[in-house]
This record gives C-alpha cells, structure tokens and sequence, in this order.
C-alpha cells in the first residue's frame, strides 16, 4: 500500500508478537504468565483476547503495549521492536503511537472532561487537531459535558472521555483492557458501539481485553489464552460461538 509504514507493506500488519514470554518472580515462585505467544495484529481490525481469570490476558496486553517488559521474545509496532527501547524512548512511542482505555477510566478528577481528552496529546507537547477533537466528542456524543468534571459525569460518560482522550493522538493501536468491566449494559454497548465504528470507519486498529462474550462478539476475532498460551481462535465471533468456546477451554 503507498504511504503505509515499511512494516505494514512488509507483512500487512501493524503490530507482531512473537514467541512472548513473561515470567514475574524467579525461582520457586516466579509465574508464567505468558509461555510464547505469538500473534499478528492487521490495521483496522478488532482483536478482543479472551480467556480464564490468570490466563495471561492482561499480561499479554500490558506486554503488547509496551506497559510491561518481556522476559522475551519481540513485540513489533511498525517495525519498532519495543523490547529494544530505552524507557525514554518507550515512553514517547507509547503516546505517538498508542492509546488505552482501561476499567477504572483513569481520568483526573480535577480536570474537565475537555481537559481530560486533551490530557495525551498535550503531554506529548502537541496540540489536538481542532476538527479530529469535534469529531471524537460528536461521536461519542460529549458536547454537553465537556465542562464537566469526573464526578460530575456517569461511568459511560467517563468511559467516553476515555476513549476520546485515548484516540485523540490518531494511535496505531487502540489498547483496551476490560473497558465495560465497570459500566452497565447500555453504557457498555455505547463504548463498544463506538470502538466498531472506529474500526469500521477511521480503520483504527483495536486490541481489547474482556471477560464478556457479548462485549468480545463486537470484536473481528478473538484469541483465547489459556495458561499463558493461544489455545484457539475464532473469526466474526458470535455471542454464543464465543461462549460454547470459553466453556470448551473451561472444561
Ligand atoms: N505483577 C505480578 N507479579 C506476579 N505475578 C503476576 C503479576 N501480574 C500477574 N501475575 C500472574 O500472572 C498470571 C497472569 O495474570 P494476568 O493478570 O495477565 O491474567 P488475566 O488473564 O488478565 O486474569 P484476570 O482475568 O483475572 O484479570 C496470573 O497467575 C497472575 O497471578
């Protein structure tokens, strides 16, 4: 594709991981959280992660997102492998390259809801594009709370401020980690409304996090994680194809 980064060109996708592994601890009581993972990440395509509690899910994320550092294995976003990375220099591909949502929303309470969205991009030292910013809070529907604080806002609201902050810097990949964990049914269908409609129409690249097949079925395919390792996969999930496969890798 003309204009697309070498990587993509290369392999067609944007993010690589390959054979990760994550070990907490050392001696008797270190951890395998992750025994080798691998896996691929197309641009504009929605990969939710799935799995039993301690499976590695968060690990994997927080390891894909350069929140976390690998025991090995490489972790590629554009043909940057950042496990190469001085923390610096971390850092800043982090907030040029990525965004995250996570379940507690993360928002300073005493920041406005503007304030809060533009929170990312300014730290970075850059400022928003005035009509990208329009058309975040116009999708996400925050308008009318934009001089509202934390406190003043529900948890959806919130969560839509999350994801206007996180997507504001135009990020390769938007992280995800249980990001409806938190909300309500309605609320949580919003969020991830808006996250398909990211992926559909501004082909933002999203990895999410979730225990919830309903939340996992807006996804184009979800790896299930299983004792640190992919156990299976499955293309255009349904809410009940997720299920049947959740109860075959729970039993
Ligand atoms: N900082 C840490 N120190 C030690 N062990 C850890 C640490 N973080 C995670 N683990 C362990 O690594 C394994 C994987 O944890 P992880 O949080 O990635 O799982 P998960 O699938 O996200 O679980 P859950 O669904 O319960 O959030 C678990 O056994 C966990 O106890």
């Amino acid at each position: 594709m003309i204009g697309a980064p070498a990587g993509e060109r290369a392999t067609g996708h944007v993010m690589i991981a390959t054979n990760v592994v994550k070990t907490y601890g050392a001696g008797d009581g270190a951890v395998r959280a992750l025994r080798g993972v691998s896996a691929a990440f197309a641009r504009g395509e929605f990969t939710a992660i799935m799995g039993p509690s301690g499976s590695g899910k968060s690990t994997f994320l927080h390891c894909l997102a350069g929140l976390d550092t690998v025991t090995s294995g490489t972790v590629l976003v554009d043909e940057v492998d950042l496990t190469t990375l001085s923390r610096t220099r971390l850092t800043e591909v982090r907030r040029e390259r990525m965004g995250f949502v996570f379940q507690s929303f993360n928002l300073l309470p005493m920041l406005t809801a503007e304030e809060n969205i533009r929170l990312t991009v300014g730290l970075a030292g850059r400022h928003a594009e005035q009509g990208w910013f329009d058309t975040l809070v116009d999708a996400l529907g925050l308008r009318p709370r934009l001089a509202h604080r934390p406190a003043e806002m529900s948890g959806g609201q919130q969560q839509r401020v999350a994801v206007a902050r996180a997507m504001l810097s135009r990020p390769e990949v938007l992280f995800a980690d249980e990001p409806t964990g938190n909300l309500d049914s309605r609320s949580g269908a919003e969020v991830l409304g808006f996250l398909r409609a990211a992926v559909d129409d501004y082909r933002q690249t999203v990895v999410m996090v979730t225990h919830d097949p309903v939340a996992a079925a807006y996804a184009d395919r979800v790896l299930f994680l299983s004792d640190g390792t992919i156990v299976d996969e499955l293309a255009a999930p349904t809410i009940d194809a997720v299920h049947a496969r959740m109860r075959k890798i729970e039993d």
